[in-house]
């Protein structure tokens, strides 16, 4: 897909900004704190319903705005244009998309695909599940509708059973919430299992070409529960007593994770900070183009400081390589990378100067 046309009022320094992409490379260039991050930050969070930077009410609106608005506009592979906008005040929000409201921000979500890699991004290796769980159930989002189904039945349930735990509920009213959680808990899974077959092939020749030192060879999913031993009806049974304890549910695919397998290290503990960077960069990248095959055409790809995340040689690689898939790409900095001077006849090049966008070429 290929975005025509982004306006974002009231984010961070922007008060009223428009551009209009080119279809391929885009670099947004400016000093420290011009804005660049903030361009891709809209994107994002038009796609994912939240920012890469934390939380909207966390200084996401301009200070003084009453709320963020985007507007985005693009063309999907088939020739069709779509438009989506977006309102958020911190507390609420309120979405559109093709000209009618919203009644989830996940339908603007799954209507726009976006992949950002960020200086954060190496926390998808080293950090915490959530996030990790968040990037497979992303990809299931977009090419499996009846996963949004099942997962919106899984949280109903949770939520129900916790509620149930913290009032110390009567089993027979457990009984039906588990009942609801089991099924729906292993449909995820198995779409899970299923998704994480697919990556895996693809995960593991963008390492090998992006960092054939680690060995990358498997991809293994732990799914919340002692799968191989019992079932998930099974596993909630016999954590009842203990979840009565605590409150909450300790089994699930709520507390499903997966583990990246290193041949070539001793595990993720021994990567280097860059190395965990190439090794999410590679996961992004895979399942971009997982994405890609499942769903017929590329998501935008955008890259947060690309020169000071990545050495020449891997950006290099990287701009090559999508450069050759036609995706739509999107990098911020604060000069030019000569990765990116290398595709000058496919450059749109747009300066970001105190929270204005100036396309290159135009006098200010
Ligand atoms: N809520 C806010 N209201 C007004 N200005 C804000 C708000 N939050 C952040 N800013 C300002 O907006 C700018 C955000 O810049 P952003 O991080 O997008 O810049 P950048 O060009 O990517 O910078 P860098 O190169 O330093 O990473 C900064 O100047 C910051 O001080």
């Amino acid at each position: 897909m290929r975005l025509t046309r982004l306006d974002i009022a009231g984010l961070r320094r922007f008060d009223g900004v428009s551009l209009a992409p080119g279809p391929s490379l885009n670099l947004l260039t400016g000093a420290n704190g011009a804005g660049k991050t903030s361009v891709l930050e809209a994107m994002h969070l038009m796609a994912y319903g939240r920012s890469f930077r934390g939380r909207v009410r966390d200084g996401l609106i301009r200070q003084g705005a009453q709320a963020v608005e985007i507007f985005i506009e693009w063309e999907e592979a088939t020739g069709r244009t779509r438009k989506a906008g977006l309102r958020h005040t911190g507390q609420a929000w309120q979405g559109r998309l093709d000209g009618a409201d919203v009644a989830h921000l996940g339908e603007l979500c799954a209507a726009l695909t976006v992949v950002t890699f960020e200086p954060g991004s190496h926390d998808l290796v080293t950090g915490g599940a959530e996030n990790r769980r968040r990037l497979i159930d992303w990809g299931l989002f977009h090419v499996e509708q009846e996963f949004l189904v099942v997962w919106r039945r899984y949280a109903r349930a949770l939520k129900q059973r916790n509620a149930l735990l913290k009032a110390g509920g009567r089993a027979e009213e457990l009984d039906v919430w588990e009942r609801e959680l089991a099924e729906s808990g292993e449909a995820i899974t198995h779409s899970r299992e299923a998704y994480l077959g697919h990556w895996m092939p693809r995960f593991a020749s963008e390492a090998a070409d992006l960092a054939p030192s680690l060995g990358i060879d498997r991809l293994d999913l732990q799914p919340g529960w002692r799968r191989d031993e019992l079932s998930l009806a099974d596993a909630l049974l016999l954590a009842r007593s203990r979840d009565l304890a605590t409150g909450f549910t300790s089994v699930g695919p709520h507390r499903a994770d997966w583990r990246i397998g290193y041949a070539g290290i001793p595990g993720r503990e021994a990567l280097s900070r860059g190395q965990a960077k190439l090794t999410a960069l590679s996961l992004l990248l895979s399942q971009a183009r997982l994405h890609a095959e499942l769903a017929g055409e590329w998501p935008v790809i955008a890259f947060d400081d690309l020169a000071s995340e990545l050495d020449r040689d891997h950006q290099a690689r990287v701009v090559d390589g999508l450069v050759a898939t036609g995706a739509q790409v999107f990098v911020t900095g604060t000069e030019a990378p000569p990765a990116l001077l290398a595709h000058a006849e496919r450059l749109a090049h747009v300066r970001v100067e105190e929270g204005r966008l100036r396309p290159e070429g135009q006098a200010s």
